[in-house]
């Protein structure tokens, strides 16, 4: 493009920008609402916490994409939960988590994001994540690279299990047979000699965390295709890989995840995994 040419406008850019602008406002609303008296419901279990202010994030959030966008379609936490059906088309399709760790919320621990993720065709196009509590906006285009505010990410090369440090999420279902199951999985990397293993409240700043170099790969069984979209594009534009926990290609809906640096830990931590059987998000 010649100097002062036209801006060459490439197919998505409206898109991105408005997730850009709405994550951003979505931040604001959630930092205010921080500090402030809560009311907090239950959803799936005990853990499963849920607050009017997800509500009316994913409200803001998608009233606001569907003026600007009105034949696209949407998959969101609190709708899914409300009875909406969870089904990836090849409509754009806006994959939104208005509040990923509700939990550290309700409770003031500043791990708290806005995910939103967008795909065409079954594809992820981009992913915005704004830790608003730390004012950082974790964003990716499919090809562009990934970026940290205006800091280019670049995932961890590490290949070697006994020198990782890896991330997990203990998730909502905590039924004695899960947690002796998520527990032994943990159990079975420190015994490979992990430097560490961690859990920091929300998936998808973990999974941004990973993009980010700060750690070598991430597992999960029990996460949802929120949690995951917006985090992906991020990962994968930093060089990384995202893979279903059998080793096969990632399924967006199918609620597990191995995510690292490079090929040979994804696998490494794969072959350490027991499976937890989880459901689907597109099976009710
Ligand atoms: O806070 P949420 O949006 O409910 O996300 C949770 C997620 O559902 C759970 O499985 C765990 O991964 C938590 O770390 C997430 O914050
Ligand atoms: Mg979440
Ligand atoms: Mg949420």
């Amino acid at each position: 493009m010649e100097a002062g040419g036209p801006a060459v406008v490439s197919q998505w850019d409206e898109c991105f920008q408005a997730a850009v602008q709405v994550a951003q406002r979505a931040g604001q609303v959630i930092r205010k609402a921080f500090t402030e008296e809560k009311h907090v419901s239950t959803k799936t279990s005990a853990a499963d916490l849920v607050t009017e202010t997800d509500c009316l994030v994913e409200h803001l959030i998608i009233s606001e994409l569907r003026k600007q966008f009105p034949s696209h379609r949407f998959i969101s936490e609190e709708a899914t939960a409300a009875g909406a059906k969870c089904e990836l088309t090849s409509s754009p399709t806006w994959v939104i988590d208005p509040i990923d760790g509700t939990c550290n919320f309700v409770h003031g621990f500043p791990n708290v994001a806005v995910s939103i993720g967008f795909a065409v065709h079954q594809e992820l196009e981009f992913g915005v994540v704004h830790h608003c509590m730390e004012e950082r906006l974790y964003m990716a285009r499919r090809g562009r690279g990934a970026f940290c505010n205006t800091q280019r990410l670049c995932a961890s090369r590490e290949t070697d299990l006994s020198k990782a440090l890896i991330l997990t999420e203990i998730g909502s279902k905590r039924d004695p047979a899960t947690l002796k199951l998520l527990l032994s999985n943990m159990e079975q990397l420190l015994l490979a000699k992990a430097h560490g293993v961690r859990v920091i409240g929300s998936s998808t700043l973990a999974l941004c965390h990973l993009a980010a170099g700060a750690a070598d790969a991430y597992y999960q069984f029990g996460l949802h295709c929120w949690d995951l979209a917006a985090a992906t594009v991020i990962i994968r534009e930093a060089g990384g890989i995202v893979m279903d926990t059998t080793g096969g290609p990632l399924n967006l809906m199918a609620r597990r995840v191995v995510a690292a640096g490079t090929q040979k830990m994804a696998t490494l931590i794969a072959q350490a995994l027991q499976p937890i059987s989880c459901g689907q998000d597109d099976q009710a």
